[in-house]
């Protein structure tokens, strides 16, 4: 389990990381879901002990990263594949996370054979590796000690579609056999496909967090007239949560009669009004992130905001 609890971590006046907490359970993906900037690898690096956080915690199995005695052996982490020496070769690479951990020689052919890295291609310098091929050995590195949870950032970038799937299936059982996986990306695609929850980040401060499937369900209906703030507004009053998609249209969990009324109501004429079932992840990530990019915008009043345990 790794539980990031009023995570806070500023840069002079910046807030790369704002009050952010979320939990990711055993035999879960959790998703860390955020656009460029939004504070996904700063979280990560004060959760492996690279950075100290202004304010809050983050711990794995119940401990800071920085506690474990050998950390390796309980979390497996890929924070920046290109980061890996240039100088050495693979199989260098894997024998050095090998002895640092204290396991048996046999674990670097393990750890190749299961990345799908050829003996020829461990006897190459990594500075020689595609992107792609530096991913499977951040893989290797990070499944080197058995550990039980895996934190990994954008794992998916430089990866082929075959190199995708993969991962997406490496994950998937890793997950089904009890672990505890988190990782980031921008790529909602990839998210989508693999996570079983989801924690969306915006400009440092969780917009939405919770199972995959409940989060698409929560979309609800879609209902546009010519002025979206107000119908927003009115859906707000009347109890609903809405927020104003950026082509004008209000995102809603009233269903379509009850949007309806609210917007006769409100003396607002109806220009669509459907079920919103179908909009995919990107959609409602969209929503949610230019929401948060806005002040006071309904989301922030829709209980989307409040950075609950994924
Ligand atoms: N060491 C630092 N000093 C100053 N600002 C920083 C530092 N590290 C990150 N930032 C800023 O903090 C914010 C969050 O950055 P972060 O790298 O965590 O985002 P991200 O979600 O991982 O984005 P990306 O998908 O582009 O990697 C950005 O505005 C970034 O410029």
């Amino acid at each position: 389990m790794i539980r990031i609890d009023s995570l806070t971590q500023r840069y002079g006046d910046l807030a790369a990381v704002d009050d952010v907490s979320f939990t990711a359970f055993p035999g879960r993906v959790t998703g860390f879901l955020g656009p460029n900037g939004a504070g996904k690898s700063t979280t990560l690096r004060v959760l492996t002990g690279l950075a100290r956080p202004t304010a809050g915690r983050a711990t794995v199995l119940g401990h800071r990263y920085t506690d474990l005695p050998n950390p390796g052996l309980d979390v497996g982490v890929l924070l920046d594949a290109s980061a890996q020496h240039g100088g050495r070769t693979g199989r260098e690479t894997l024998a050095l996370a090998q002895r640092t951990m204290g396991l048996p020689a046999i674990r670097v052919d393990e750890m190749l054979d299961l990345v799908g890295l050829t003996w020829a291609e461990g006897k190459r310098r990594v500075r020689d590796y595609s992107l792609g091929m530096r991913q499977r050995l951040g893989i290797a590195t990070a499944l080197m000690g058995d550990p039980r949870v895996l934190v990994l950032d954008e794992p998916a970038n430089g990866l082929d579609p075959a190199g995708i799937r993969w991962m997406r299936d490496l994950l998937r059982g890793f997950a089904d056999d009890g672990g505890t996986v988190l990782l980031s990306s921008h790529l909602l695609s990839e998210i989508e496909m693999v996570a079983d929850d989801i924690v969306m980040i915006g400009r440092g401060r969780i917009v939405a967090s919770g199972a995959t499937a409940e989060l698409l369900a929560g979309v609800g209906t879609l209902v546009r007239s010519d002025d979206g703030a107000r119908l927003a507004a009115a859906l707000t009053t009347a109890g609903f949560q809405a927020t104003v998609r950026p082509d004008g249209a209000v995102a809603t969990d009233a269903d379509p009669a009850d949007a309806g009324l609210v917007a006769f109501r409100a003396g607002l004429p109806v220009t669509e009004l459907r079920s919103a079932d179908g909009h995919g992840l990107e959609d409602m990530f969209l929503e949610l992130t230019a929401a948060d990019q806005r002040e006071d915008s309904p989301a922030r009043h829709a209980g989307l905001t409040d950075g609950a345990s994924a």
